[in-house]
């Protein structure tokens, strides 16, 4: 299952402060636990703050190493957490292709879709099929009649409360209960820019360690940006190592 490169001893001593507690973790007994899980937001950009080319467009920003780095902290989380956005956008495997990873230390993809819009026959659920990742989670707003199309055998549907604005919205902090209650003890959420820039603006108090690839390219006015709607302290506990010809920038929000 490996695609990626092992990291060196500095670059896991560099990484260790940031990594969840307690490493890899599987159980997935319901009910195991009501405390929120240790909770990564981790994403790469460009030098202007940007993630993909354009809405909807998959964009490689992390060069190998950086790209390592993505897989080692998918092997030391529980749960890879993405937007409905992402998932249509990026087709993404979300498994973990670190050096030695099994599929007993893959991560439970989770895929937030109030309205439930993402299909079945995404990569993520043809890696199901082929041994090399977990059945993702699909998580879907209370009532949606939508879907009663998702039980594949390879989605899972959770179902949640979502507050009904103009689009549903479920609270952050509801999410990672339901999580925390399938025994997901640890998330690293990956993207894509609403889930980037609501969190940042709106829900500090829930991210434990912030891990940022900056990549040393511009992508320019028409890109999609991670930027919240207002501005954030400055984080705590910041360390920077670079990665091949990537910065990558880890810390703490202020609580
Ligand atoms: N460079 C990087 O590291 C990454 C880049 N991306 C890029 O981001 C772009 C996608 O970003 P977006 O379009 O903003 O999509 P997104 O992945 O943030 O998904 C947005 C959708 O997710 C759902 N959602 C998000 N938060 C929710 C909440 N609290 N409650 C209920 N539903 C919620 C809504 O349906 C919303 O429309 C893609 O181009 C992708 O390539 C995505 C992940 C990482
Ligand atoms: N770390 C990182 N660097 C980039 O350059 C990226 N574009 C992303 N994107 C995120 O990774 C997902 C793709 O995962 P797979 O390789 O298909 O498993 C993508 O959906 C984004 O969440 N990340």
């Amino acid at each position: 299952m490996s695609e990626t490169l092992s990291l060196s001893s500095e670059d896991l001593a560099f990484l260790g402060p940031y990594i969840p507690p307690s490493g890899p973790q599987h159980s997935q007994e319901p009910n195991a636990s009501s405390k929120l899980p240790f909770t990564s937001l981790t994403y790469a950009c460009s030098l202007d703050g940007r993630i993909s080319l354009a809405p909807g467009t998959r964009t490689a920003l992390s060069g190998p190493e950086s790209k390592s780095l993505t897989h080692y902290l998918r092997l030391h989380h529980d749960a890879i957490l993405v937007g409905v956005g992402t998932a249509i956008a990026d087709n993404p495997s979300l498994n973990c292709r670190y050096p030695g990873a099994a599929l007993e230390d893959q991560p439970r993809p989770v895929i937030v879709d109030p309205r439930a819009r993402w299909g079945r026959d995404g990569e993520v659920v043809r890696l199901v099929g082929e041994g090399k990742g977990l059945e993702p989670w699909v998580l879907v707003g209370k009532g949606v009649k939508e879907a009663a199309g998702l039980g594949s055998g390879r989605v899972e549907v959770l179902t949640l409360d979502a507050a009904m604005a103009e689009s549903p919205h479920f609270a952050w902090r509801d999410v990672l209960k339901s999580l925390a209650m399938r025994g997901i003890r640890s998330v690293m959420i990956e993207g894509g820019a609403s889930v980037i820039n609501d969190l940042l603006a709106n829900e500090r108090d829930l991210i434990d360690a912030v891990i940022v690839t900056v990549a040393p390219t511009w992508l320019g006015e028409g890109a999609v940006a991670a930027s919240p709607a207002k501005s954030v302290a400055a984080m705590t506990d910041v360390k920077w190592r670079q990665f091949g010809a990537d910065a990558v920038v880890c810390g703490r929000l202020p609580k």
